[in-house]
């Protein structure tokens, strides 16, 4: 049976007239309208045969005499995992590819640029089980593992840039790790998770795997400069702000948080980030229900989780999009002028009021 939609925009949605919904726009997504994109027919029929709920919106900047728009064309994929999770690790992961890849052909068609994978896409979160037999075969080279080379050959294909979060494992050392592929299949480069969960409830993956020790980086890309912040890197403000200072465009913040843990933060973390630092914030979260059953010396525990999806966009205006799915696999595309965030920025001033330096000697101070 499928899992009922539990959507509180939804819930609104159908409860207000014209006006009213007007204004809960303007007040709720900073905008009257979503500024919908028209999306393909066979898109359309697709995503209602596969059950995939797309959807589409543009954020435009002002017009520019000296600068032409710079568009770009964001794609962010959730999915729920295939197979149960006690089959043979190569047969769930190969259903995974299957099904991103069907989304990523998608995407492909409708001219997507730059796309977002979720927190460790090819694999369930078995992070909950505690135990790293069988699931150690997840973990993979960052430069030459199974998905990564499977998304290289679509990143060429499709002339696409494809931000990748996997388990990582280098010299025996596990990481949790997004692999930014480029648009030719190359690797531009990698980033490791910088803030490790440390919260009843949600730190089961903690001692996996070590802190990230790639510091901000930001990378060029043919679509923008893109950074990403990873699932709880979401509530550190100083996380955010150091990939602003490196000059990043759009912040990916790929996630795998549960319903009745980080679902009261979501729709504030991300957009916050976006108008606090000036530029586009995207992020997605893994959906569906997993299953485990572990096996101990005391007999067989049951772990049961369960993501609320719900992916969106954010401008550095303040706007966003509506959300994706609480409970189905996603696809939200949306046409970006990075030109935004410089405006943006020049309006509202905030890095020219910031008080950095003041910050930075009493940071200093703190942390002796
Ligand atoms: N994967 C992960 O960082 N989980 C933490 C959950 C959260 O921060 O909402």
């Amino acid at each position: 049976m499928a899992t009922k939609e539990r959507s509180l925009e939804n819930a609104i949605k159908t409860k207000l007239n014209e006006r009213e919904a007007k204004e809960f726009n303007r007040i709720y997504y900073g905008r009257e309208e979503h500024c919908e994109l028209e999306l393909k027919e066979s898109t359309l029929t697709t995503c209602d045969k596969e059950n995939i709920d797309v959807q589409a919106y543009k954020f435009y900047g002002a017009t520019e005499e000296a600068r032409k728009p710079r568009l770009t064309k964001i794609g962010l994929v959730q999915h729920s995992i295939v197979l149960p999770t006690d089959k043979p690790i190569k047969d769930q992961q190969e259903a995974i590819f299957q099904k991103v890849k069907n989304i990523i052909d998608i995407a492909a068609s409708e001219g997507v640029q730059l796309l977002c994978l979720q927190e460790t896409w090819s694999m369930p979160f078995f992070l909950c089980t505690q135990q790293k037999s069988p699931w150690i075969s997840f973990t993979e080279s960052a430069e030459s593992g199974p998905s990564v080379m499977f998304l290289r050959k679509l990143a060429a294909k499709y002339d696409m840039v494809i931000i990748s979060p996997i388990l990582e494992i280098e010299e025996g050392v596990w990481w949790n790790t997004v692999v930014v592929i480029g648009e030719s299949g190359n690797i531009i480069g990698k980033h490791r998770k910088n803030h490790l969960p440390s919260a009843p409830g949600s730190s089961c993956e903690t001692p996996f795997y070590s802190p990230g020790n790639t510091g901000h980086p930001v990378f060029e890309t043919k679509y923008g400069r893109i950074a990403i912040n990873i699932c709880y890197g979401r509530h550190h403000a100083l996380n955010w702000l150091m990939f602003r200072l490196n000059n990043a465009e759009i912040v990916f913040n790929p996630c795998a948080t549960l319903a009745n843990f980080g679902e009261p933060f979501w729709h504030a973390e991300a957009r916050n980030a976006a108008i606090a630092n000036g530029y586009f914030t995207c992020c997605l979260n893994r959906v569906g229900k997993e299953h485990f059953i572990i096996n101990t010396e005391d007999g067989d525990n049951v772990v049961d989780r369960s993501y609320f999806g719900s992916g969106y966009i954010s401008a550095p205006d303040g706007t966003r999009t509506p959300s994706l799915s609480t409970v189905r696999d996603g696809l939200l595309i949306t046409v970006v002028d990075l030109n935004l965030c410089r405006q943006t920025r020049d309006r509202w001033g905030f890095i020219m009021t910031s008080r950095l330096d003041d910050y930075a000697k009493e940071l200093k101070e703190y942390v002796k």
